[in-house]
């Protein structure tokens, strides 16, 4: 791990970066928008319109951040548009590299770098912070568009809808007011709330974070014990950020992470939940093609030394993914459990 510093690399351990107990995430650097005639976004600078064979995604299997574009990749048929290259799982003192000698790990398909922070060099020569997937590339300016995933789907959700003709909508306008503040909590408590547990190098800021994810859990498992997906019966970006998190939860966040009050499969409606995302046919194919259990398992318990110094791989349960979700049984509500 580490960081650049005016285009320097600088090594920095794990505890250096969670200094005082609590592990905070790094502010994103880069926030432009590709727009359908490249006027500028929400925020940062115009200049990215959509277009077909412009724009790459660099991406880790592992990372649930860089897993939210690919699924919004798969939903809304950009593969065809936008090229991807995926980083070795071990994130090591180099930081992300583009090694190939992991099943899945493709190197750098555009430049043939060695390590993911050249690119942000190539981006800019004096480039200073983290580097981190994932990284919406234009191969024509040759620079980052954006490393906030956030807001990455976003732009996949509805930028090159013209091009696809898949308009199919996960931020509709009449539900965002709605969907905003579930976002924040999830993010907040449970996206980032595992890492904010399995990152405390004190035992309040780990309190703090794990009471507020079970908390969560509790919430969510709840909500969905009377809808079918987060904002009712239709499915959003919302219910696609969470599920990155659940895909994890098992494997993961339960013993690596000591995020292990319970497993995901304890909550009837969460996990059932889980596998339907998991099983969601698209026009091409599955989610389930953008999960790599691998590449996760790997990540997580190869890459943190300070929290699995041996870099010992656990055995892990096998859990049945492809099992019946039993979310759509019909409309007298008998497809969600009571809690
Ligand atoms: N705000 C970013 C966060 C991405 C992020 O933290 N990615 C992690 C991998 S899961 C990373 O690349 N970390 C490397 C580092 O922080 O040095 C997003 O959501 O896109």
């Amino acid at each position: 791990m580490g960081h650049l510093d005016n285009g320097q690399w600088v090594e920095q351990s794990l505890a250096e970066r969670a200094k005082g107990g609590a592990f905070k995430r790094a502010d994103t650097a880069y926030r432009n928008w590709i727009t359908p005639d490249g006027s500028p976004g929400p925020s940062g600078e115009g200049g990215f319109p959509a277009e077909a064979d412009r724009y790459h995604l660099y991406v880790s299997l592992a990372c649930p951040w860089a897993h939210r574009t690919l699924i919004f990749r798969k939903l809304k048929e950009l593969e065809g548009l936008v090229g991807v290259s995926v980083v070795h799982p071990d994130m090591l003192k180099d930081g992300w590299s583009f090694d190939t000698d992991f099943d899945g790990a493709t190197g750098d398909d555009l430049y043939g770098l060695s390590f993911l922070r050249e690119l942000y060099v190539k981006a800019d020569p004096q480039a200073s912070g983290h580097v981190t997937v994932p990284v919406l590339w234009d191969k024509k300016r040759e620079t980052i568009v954006s490393n906030e995933s956030a807001e990455i789907i976003r732009m996949f959700n509805s930028a090159f809808d013209g091009l696809t003709e898949n308009t199919d909508d996960y931020w509709p306008e009449a539900l965002q007011g709605e969907i905003a503040p579930v976002n924040e909590r999830i993010y907040d408590t449970v996206n980032n709330g595992v890492y904010k547990s399995g990152f405390a190098t004190g035992q309040d800021a780990y309190d703090d974070a794990v009471h507020a994810l079970f908390e969560s859990l509790d919430w969510l498992e709840q909500r969905l014990s009377q809808n079918r997906y987060l904002m009712g019966d239709r499915i959003t970006e919302a219910d696609w950020r969470l599920v990155t998190t659940l895909f994890r939860f098992d494997p993961v966040y339960h013993t690596h992470f000591k995020c292990n009050r319970n497993y995901l499969r304890d909550f009837p409606n969460l996990w059932g939940y889980a596998r339907e995302l998991y099983q969601w046919q698209t026009p091409n194919g599955r989610v389930s093609d953008t999960v790599n259990f691998d590449h996760i398992v790997r990540h997580y318990h190869y890459s943190h030394e300070s929290v699995n110094p041996y870099r010992i791989i656990p055995i892990n349960p096998v859990l049945d993914w492809e099992a019946p979700h039993g979310r759509d049984a019909g409309a007298d509500g008998q497809h969600l459990r009571a809690v």
